[in-house]
């Protein structure tokens, strides 16, 4: 079944035991697919609860996620994942891992593909995987997601090993698998070096979605500001954060209609937009929960 969302969530929550606290709750969003999207959020923000609801290797408490147009479960052989601890059998080779992939996805394996992703690495195929570092264990764990040839590859920290040229690398292999239709829905922490790659952002706070949507569509809808503080007033935008320092206000603002001439603004960069949201958990999110049913509406209409 085709659709263009790779992934939709409605009101998706998690909660691990009957006692423990929400790991999600209340995640609504849509991502159209074709897009590399970064999931970004600070630690124990709900990440990786995600990525596992939406690989159906843990079920929502409650809400629903929507995989490729199915369930996760009947989307599982058409999605690949890589977790963040990179789960892979020691005593094999690199060849025998390999090898183990082309026999658990018969008539569909990408060998070449597979195979292109580990000598990236320069990686010797009859290595053992438990004589690998965390990085070439990585691209290993790449190869196997890449081999299936996955409509959605969902990655958990991908990057979080890896050396700044390993990581240079594996960003230029997913940006292949990108080019050739792939979703690509990654988590990391390395916001400064997900601009150039990604064009969809997820961001994740206290199991709440803060952000979601293109990314120049979310950078679009800020504004840095300066301006005289006594001369600012800053209603009736959303404030982000804002801070004086002397006579000079400075504000991260969502405008909320056209701004005075005599105040300085610019776009911020996306790393600047997330830690404005990342050290203010209280401003309002944005999400736009209705760009998403319109665009669902005009899916079924199709
Ligand atoms: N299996 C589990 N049992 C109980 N609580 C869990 C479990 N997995 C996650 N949690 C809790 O759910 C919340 C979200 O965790 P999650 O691992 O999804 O965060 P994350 O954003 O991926 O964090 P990090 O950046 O540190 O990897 C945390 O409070 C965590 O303690």
């Amino acid at each position: 079944m085709s659709s263009d969302t790779a992934l939709r969530a409605e009101a998706l929550g998690k909660r691990f035991g009957l006692r423990g606290g929400w790991a999600l709750r209340d995640c609504s969003f849509r991502l159209p697919a074709g897009r590399v999207c970064a999931v970004v959020g600070p630690n124990g923000a709900g990440k990786s609860t995600l990525l596992a609801l939406a690989a159906g290797l843990a079920a929502p408490t409650e809400g629903s996620v929507t995989v490729l147009g199915t369930t996760p479960a009947a989307a599982r052989p058409r999605v690949g994942f890589i977790a963040q601890d990179k789960p892979l059998y020691p005593q094999l080779t690199i060849a025998e891992t390999l090898r183990m992939g082309a026999d658990l996805n018969p008539g569909h394996w990408d060998t070449d593909g597979a195979e292109q992703v580990v000598a990236g690495g320069d990686l010797d195929p009859e290595a053992r995987v438990r004589t690998l570092s965390g990085g070439q264990r990585t691209r290993v764990a790449l190869a196997l997601a890449v081999g299936k040839r996955p409509e959605l590859l969902l990655l958990d920290e991908p990057m979080a090993d890896l050396d700044p040229l390993a990581r240079h690398e594996l960003m230029g292999t997913l940006m292949a698998q990108a080019a050739r239709g792939t979703t690509i829905v990654m988590s990391s922490h390395v916001v400064a070096e997900l601009e150039d790659s990604c064009d969809h952002l997820l961001l994740v706070g206290g199991g709440r979605i803060r952000l979601s949507g293109e990314i120049d569509d979310l950078l679009a809808a800020h504004r840095r500001v300066s301006g005289a503080a006594a001369t600012t007033p800053l209603d009736p935008h959303t404030v982000i954060e804002s801070r004086v320092t002397g006579r000079q206000l400075t504000a991260l603002i969502r405008p909320a209609g056209p701004l005075p001439g005599d105040w300085r603004t610019a776009t911020p960069s996306l790393e600047e937009l997330v830690l404005a949201h990342l050290r203010n958990p209280g401003a309002p999110a944005l999400t736009p929960a209705d760009t998403a049913d319109t665009a669902d509406e005009e899916e079924h209409a199709a």
